[in-house]
């Protein structure tokens, strides 16, 4: 590219020449036909703005709280795995990326860099990202060690009993490294000579017997607020909500997971009218410029906002 981007279509163009086949892919793709992930885009395109003239906006303050954390604008970090697969920095660049702009992270269960290492890297309000593991115990020790490294909530994931047919990563025997977190309890570099190492690694380890009940047993582990991400309905927003959830995050793991299930703008209002303002909803999918984020809010959604920055490749202070 000639010249720097300047919008995430850009950085994505520019993460394809940048990176190896195998990882652009994996950070790129969507499950099977890949139909949720260009509807999740296209959702918001289809949605216009209707503008009101002659409104005094020289002074702007788009500062918002998300579970007591003031934030500089409407916008976060949405957990995603593996960064040192694209920067040798890995998640502490975009820790500090994110506490640069003045917002929260949540580090991704799968991350490359350790807990501690993501705690240590810069002062800043951090959420933790929960996969939960045939073995529990595993999982409990990563819960409380970021809970010890001062994480401020959990964010339990529950879109992903199996890992998503990917097929890119089973062309590309998609390789699945050894993870920081998990050395001396569980090997993650699980091998598979016939599809996508991640894929065996996922549906090795991944609890897919996972149900409500979690939720309690996460209470009689950790005190820190629990969200819930990945609802997509009226009925599971309520679920969570009698199940006693501190935040819902309406996401459809951009799209990863379970294709063919609903752009995630599509289904917001749904979400937001369920549960009432009982607890802040969060959102993700599709967010590309800074007008989605406005669309969203404007669906009525008051509580926050997760971005994914995912699509324009990982950023942190030091990432080119
Ligand atoms: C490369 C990549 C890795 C991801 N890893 C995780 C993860 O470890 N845990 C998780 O809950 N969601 C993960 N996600 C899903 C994101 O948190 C988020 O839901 C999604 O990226 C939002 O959609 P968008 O990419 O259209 O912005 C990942 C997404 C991408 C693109
Ligand atoms: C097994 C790692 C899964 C990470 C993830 O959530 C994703 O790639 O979407």
């Amino acid at each position: 590219m000639e010249s720097e981007p300047v919008n995430v279509k850009e950085f994505q163009e520019l993460a394809k020449q940048v990176l190896p086949k195998m990882y652009y892919d994996y950070y790129a793709g969507g499950a099977e036909d890949q139909y949720t992930l260009k509807q999740n885009v296209e959702a918001f395109q289809r949605i216009t703005i209707r503008p009101r003239i002659l409104v005094d906006v020289s002074r702007i303050d788009m500062s918002t709280t998300v579970l007591g954390h003031e934030i500089s604008a409407p916008i976060m970090v949405a957990p995603t795995a593996m960064h040192q697969l694209a920067h040798s920095e890995g998640e502490v660049a975009t820790a500090r990326g994110a506490a640069a702009c003045n917002t929260i992270m949540i580090l991704s269960y799968n991350s490359t860099c350790t807990v501690e290492e993501v705690a240590s890297s810069c002062n800043a309000v951090r959420f933790f990202q929960l996969y939960v593991f045939k073995r529990r115990d595993i999982s409990a020790q990563l819960v409380q060690r970021a809970e010890k490294s001062g994480f401020k909530a959990v964010v339990l994931t529950v879109d992903a009993p199996r890992l998503g047919r990917r097929e890119a990563d089973i062309k590309n025997k998609m390789v699945a490294p050894q993870l920081k977190n998990f050395e001396g309890l569980l090997s993650t570099a699980v091998n598979s000579n016939d599809g996508s190492g991640l894929e065996a690694y996922a549906n090795e380890t991944f609890d897919s017997s996972l149900c409500w009940e979690v939720i309690g047993w996460l209470r009689s582990i950790t005190s820190l607020p629990i969200l819930v991400k990945g609802v997509l309905t009226h009925e599971d927003a309520r679920m969570a909500v009698e199940a006693g959830v501190d935040g819902i995050v309406v996401s459809n793991h951009g799209a990863r997971q379970l294709d063919y299930s609903p752009a995630t703008i599509s289904v917001l209002e749904e979400v937001v009218h369920a549960v009432g303002g009982k607890v802040p909803v969060l959102f993700d999918g599709g967010i590309r410029r800074g007008t989605d984020v406005f669309k969203a809010l404007a669906l009525g959604w008051k509580a926050g906002c997760i971005w994914s920055c995912s699509k324009g490749g990982i950023w942190g202070e030091t990432c080119t």
